[in-house]
């Protein structure tokens, strides 16, 4: 009887295929079937419910188990929920309704569980450092060599330095991902952006009431990645007073919420980003030099993308192809004055820039090639673009004669323009085709 209500319940659901079994023997036949959800009556005639329940739990744990019951009782539903069934539900004048919602509730879950797997696993292939973070750099290298101790060493803090823009974020969501403390959160604070006087309730948390406003009481963002990993950009940003504060949480492993009477115990790991030398700001006495050294644990620094010239133009490719990928685009090509452009231009926005530029390029382009026209610079740099190779003034001379060369095809009119001899010309002409051969 109860059978047909499950059936008349859920038969409009075109996802759900429903097996009816009227004893436990038949059922633990085919428990190999791996059911999502079990609606499991306790008055079967040849097993116990408790016991189908234990059977069920102990093979397939991840099957829900709903206990229907003819008798409400709340004992018996105590102790089954605490061996793991999903819900107890009596059958009474509401026990459709009650059903229907509680398989709802199932899926829903399950759903969410499979989203959730799903995510964890596209995480850790976005951020396997040996394939999110490019470089190939000497000093690139030898970040990643940290980044593999920062990865197996997995309680120890970690800083990293570098300008805008170099990958700092990167490299930290690498080291948390690929951790063993990755299926724990990942939290970023950004200290420049939360203003001082919220900074103390931001990163400790507080009780109901500590200040005005307070209504609830709320973790804080080290509570919140407790046993994860909390990435703190700008740290140097710190204001004196919290400076102590954060000393003293990462000397002792405890927090006090603000207006807290007793200590929490955390285990977080810390990961410190900022822009400056904060040794640099130990000397000016804007960092307090023993959170300087508590702080440090595995110091890396990335070297702005000036001084990695080897990796632009492997990260301009690796760019360009992730936003074809992303986008549906047949996959492109850099000509090989486009990388000579790119190679030529010095980044101020290191890695960011380049990114954008590169997938401005993309949008460009009307063929399967990136050429040296796609290849658009909109740094805000105050230098001109040409000023910021910081070539030497031969360099910048042979440059110009070239570029002019280039337009004008006519020494003579490229002398008179340059105001220049035209044997001037002609000597930089014989030197470039004598180098060429
Ligand atoms: N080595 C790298 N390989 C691949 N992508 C990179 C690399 N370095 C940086 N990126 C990309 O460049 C962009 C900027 O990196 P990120 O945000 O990590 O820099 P940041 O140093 O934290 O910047 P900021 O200090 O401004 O916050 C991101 O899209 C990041 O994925």
């Amino acid at each position: 009887m109860f059978n047909r209500l499950i059936v008349r319940a859920l038969d409009k659901d075109k996802d759900v295929e429903i097996v009816p079994f009227f004893n436990g023997t038949d059922f633990l036949a085919r428990l190999s079937d791996n059911p999502e959800v079990v609606t499991l009556d306790l008055g079967l005639p040849d097993y116990s419910g408790a016991e189908i329940l234990r059977r069920i739990k102990q093979s397939h744990p991840e099957t829900e188990v709903i206990i229907i019951s003819g008798q409400d009782d709340l004992k018996m539903a105590v102790q089954l929920l605490k061996e793991g069934a999903y819900d107890y539900i009596a059958k009474d004048e509401n026990v459709r309704e009650r059903l229907v919602h509680c398989l709802h509730h199932i899926r829903a879950q399950q759903k969410l569980q499979q989203e959730l797997k799903q995510l964890k696993s596209e995480i850790s292939v976005k951020y396997d450092y040996l394939q999110a973070i490019i470089g190939e750099s000497e000093s690139m290298k030898q970040v990643l060599l940290l980044v593999d101790k920062a990865v197996k060493m997995s309680n120890v803090h970690v800083s990293i330095t570098g300008e805008p823009g170099t990958g700092k974020k990167l490299l930290a969501k690498a080291i948390h991902y690929n951790s063993e403390r990755r299926d724990q959160p990942f939290v970023i604070v950004n200290v420049g952006a939360i203003p001082d006087e919220l900074m103390e309730g931001e990163l400790f948390g507080f009780e109901k009431g500590a200040f005005d406003g307070a209504r609830l009481r709320q973790k804080g963002k080290i509570e919140e990645a407790a046993e994860g990993t909390l990435y703190m950009e700008d740290v140097d940003l710190l204001g004196p007073d919290l400076q102590i504060k954060w000393l003293q949480f990462l000397q002792n492993g405890t927090i006090r919420r603000l207006g807290a009477k007793t200590e929490i115990r955390v285990h977080t790991r810390v990961i410190s980003g900022s822009t400056i030398d904060l040794g640099e700001a130990v000397r000016n006495k804007q960092f307090r030099e023993d959170l300087y050294f508590c702080l440090m644990g595995i110091p890396l620094h990335l070297p702005s993308l000036k001084e990695r010239q080897k990796d632009v133009v492997l990260l301009a490719q690796f760019f360009l192809k992730h936003f074809c990928d992303e986008n549906g685009i047949t996959p492109l090509e850099l000509t090989s004055e486009a990388m000579r452009k790119l190679l030529n231009y010095p980044f101020p926005g290191n890695v960011r820039e380049l990114k954008a530029v590169v997938e401005l390029a993309a949008v460009l382009t009307n063929t399967a090639m990136v050429g040296e026209d796609h290849i658009v610079f909109n740094g805000v740099s105050s230098t001109p673009d040409l000023l910021t190779e910081e070539l030497s003034l031969k360099a910048y001379n042979e440059k110009i004669i070239r570029h002019y060369l280039d337009k004008y095809q006519n020494v003579m009119v490229v002398a008179e323009k340059l105001d220049i001899g035209k044997s001037t010309v002609y000597n930089l002409i014989k030197k470039w085709s004598e180098l060429k051969e």
